[in-house]
């Protein structure tokens, strides 16, 4: 009396028991059977994908997986059908061996990352964006925080200058080092462009993979806070930074005679769009001490920031708060041009008391994964 058939369970079973001889784990595993079939005669057709076309492993393959199934009672006989993965698959599959890992892991968008990611936005340039910035991550370093500066600003890239960084990245084996200054690690689009060229001829596509690679491919070790300077306007590398690391924050800079409302509407939108919290307004340029009585002058206006806070906190239907109000000093100017935030030559002067007074608002919203809030991806 002859044996029963053999069920696709017991042969599948059999086909676990079967490596793929360069990956040495089993191919149901790798996606690569891609059929079985089991005649009335007990003749078997399995279906195999090779990974490439013209594998020097097919008949390895071949001859492994007619040895698992061959011996299953009921069995007549094995034949193997060759195929090849597409692309697709491919790819597919070269995730799964990286143990699900995307193609570039970009740590801070991780759901363990316990560093605080904030974007750092303008409605439009020159109000004073990346001052603010650097001045920001210099006193978040003094105050002992891991902390590191992304220039993402590609059009400005002030930041090194302002910092007064003088390293270049380095390359360590696979990794890519950013330079230090002030305790701030920082990388900039300048440090990439070839000497004697000013502005890098960047479209949108090339900035998001710059992001992406400023994010992904260089070692930033274990950050409390990484702060980003953002080009000028809600962009499309505003949509990019909100894919790439969905739970990063954004800060607004706005000067008290800018056309509130209109930034406002914009950056709410923006972050309707993409999920994203605005954490807080900060007004720079607010106004200026009289240098012969010391009373504060409004140059620029009154009452930007307040108005764009509260328009946003409407928009949003969260608390966006002003988190400070920063006056216009000289030596802020100086100290970017010199290299020396003022945070740190002159702690005492009432524009880095209120820059620090900013940081620590930010600190103060602490590393850590409380209170954070789960962003959805735009896509
Ligand atoms: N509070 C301030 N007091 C005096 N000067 C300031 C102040 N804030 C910024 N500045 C100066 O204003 C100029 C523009 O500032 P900054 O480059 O930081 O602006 P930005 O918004 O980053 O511009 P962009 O985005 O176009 O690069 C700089 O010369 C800077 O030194």
């Amino acid at each position: 009396m002859s044996s029963p058939l053999p069920t696709r369970d017991q042969v599948m079973t059999a086909l676990a028991g079967v490596n793929d001889p360069e990956i040495g784990r089993p191919i149901t595993e790798l996606g690569m059977v891609k059929s079985v079939e089991i005649g009335s005669d007990g003749a078997v057709a399995v279906g195999v994908y090779l990974t490439v076309a013209g594998c020097p492993m097919r008949d390895t393959i071949t001859s492994r997986v007619t040895g698992a199934v061959a011996p299953l009672a009921g069995v007549t006989g094995v034949r193997v059908d060759l195929d090849v993965m597409s692309e697709e698959q491919r790819k597919q599959l070269q995730t799964q061996i990286r143990g699900g890992a995307p193609e570039r892991v970009i740590p801070f968008a991780q759901p363990s990352s316990l560093t605080k990611v904030y974007a750092i936005v303008s409605g439009k340039g020159g109000v004073g964006k990346s001052s603010v910035t650097v001045n920001l991550a210099a006193s978040l370093a003094a105050a002992g925080h891991k902390v590191a500066l992304i220039d993402a600003d590609i059009y400005g890239h002030s930041v090194p200058r302002m910092l007064g960084v003088t390293g270049a990245p380095t390359k360590v084996q696979d990794m890519i080092m950013p330079p230090a200054a002030k305790g701030v690690k920082v990388i900039s689009a300048g440090m990439l462009k070839p000497p004697g060229q000013d502005a890098l001829p960047i479209r949108g596509p090339i900035l998001h993979r710059l992001l992406e690679q400023f994010l992904a491919d260089f070692y930033w070790g274990d950050l409390d806070y990484l702060l980003i300077d953002m080009p000028p306007g809600t962009g499309d590398i505003a949509l990019s930074l909100a894919r790439l690391v969905p739970g990063a924050e954004l800060v607004i800079v706005t000067t008290p005679q800018l056309a509130a409302a209109e930034v406002a509407q914009r950056a709410g939108t923006l972050v309707t769009q993409t999920h994203q919290r605005v954490i807080g307004v900060i007004e720079n340029m607010s106004y200026l001490l009289c240098p012969h009585c010391g009373e504060p002058m409004d140059v620029f206006g009154v009452g930007g920031g307040e108005q764009v806070a509260t328009a946003l906190t409407k928009l949003t239907g969260v608390d966006v708060p002003l988190l400070g109000q920063i006056p216009i000093d000289v030596r802020l100017r100086e100290g970017g041009d010199s290299g020396t935030p003022l945070v740190l030559s002159d702690p005492e002067a009432p524009a880095s008391a209120q820059l620090i007074k900013i940081a620590e608002s930010l600190a103060s919203k602490g590393r850590g994964l409380a209170g954070r809030m789960l962003s959805l991806s735009p896509r």
